[in-house]
């Protein structure tokens, strides 16, 4: 059946967006969301609010945990200088297939890598496999009891440098607890929370923006 509502999403983003034009793909899949069908999306709301640190930090390497249908890797890759480089980690091999293709219809393939499989298993992958040295910005969207653990795991694998920003979704609701106790107590990261709502309802959620400090 997820498969199914899966297929609507794509047909309704085929039938409302502009292909090669990210924005209306992003105001397709919030209107279906809004007015069909809930989706997990970080969503409109949450969406400006990662636009502005997206624009803020003006990345060249970010990577996104949890791609889910790749809504917020459209948010952020049309926001990225040219050059500038996205992977996305999504396990779900069939989040992934339908990601690929609201990636593709948004004409973004280029700048995004989207990789299936568990972020724990890519994490201390990224150097020899993908060259990356440091990540500018990273966005956890993923299970939200593997925020902390990865986020250590990326500090153990020197992919963190001073100043690199991490962007944490539903910090509120579902909730990532003992993330936000780790990151708002480190003397590592300099932390700060944007109120706003869980996506597409009036329920309270939030982000939580970190500076590793080095
Ligand atoms: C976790 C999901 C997002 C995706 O993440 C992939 N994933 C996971 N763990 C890994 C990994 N370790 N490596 C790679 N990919 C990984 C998965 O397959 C999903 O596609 N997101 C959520 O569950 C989520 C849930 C809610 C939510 C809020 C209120 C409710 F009443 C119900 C649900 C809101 C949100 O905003 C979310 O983001
Ligand atoms: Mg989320």
């Amino acid at each position: 059946l997820a498969l199914l509502w899966h297929d609507r999403l794509l047909k309704a983003v085929r039938k409302r967006a502009t292909r090669g034009d990210p924005q209306s793909v992003i105001s397709a899949i919030d209107h279906f969301c809004r007015h069909n069908e809930w989706a997990m999306n970080v969503g409109d709301e949450k969406g400006s609010i990662l636009d502005s640190v997206v624009s803020e930090v003006n990345p060249e390497k970010v990577l996104e945990l949890g791609t889910y249908c790749g809504y917020s890797t459209v948010r952020i890759a049309r926001l990225l200088p040219p050059g500038a480089r996205l992977i996305t980690l999504e396990f779900n091999v069939d989040y992934a297939a339908i990601a690929r293709q609201v990636i593709a219809w948004a004409g973004l393939e280029d700048k995004i890598q989207l990789v299936e499989g568990a972020s724990e298993d890519w994490i201390p992958r990224m150097k020899e496999h993908f060259g990356i040295e440091t990540f500018d910005f990273v966005f956890l969207d993923h299970w939200k009891d593997r925020y902390l653990p990865d986020t250590k795991l990326m500090e153990d694998c020197g992919l963190l440098r001073k100043g690199t920003v991490l962007l944490a979704d539903n910090v509120i609701c579902p909730g990532v607890p003992d993330y936000l106790e780790y990151v708002r107590n480190s003397l590592s990261y300099k932390s700060c929370y944007f109120k706003s709502h869980l996506e597409y309802t009036k329920a309270e959620d939030g982000l939580e923006k970190s500076v590793f400090l080095g």
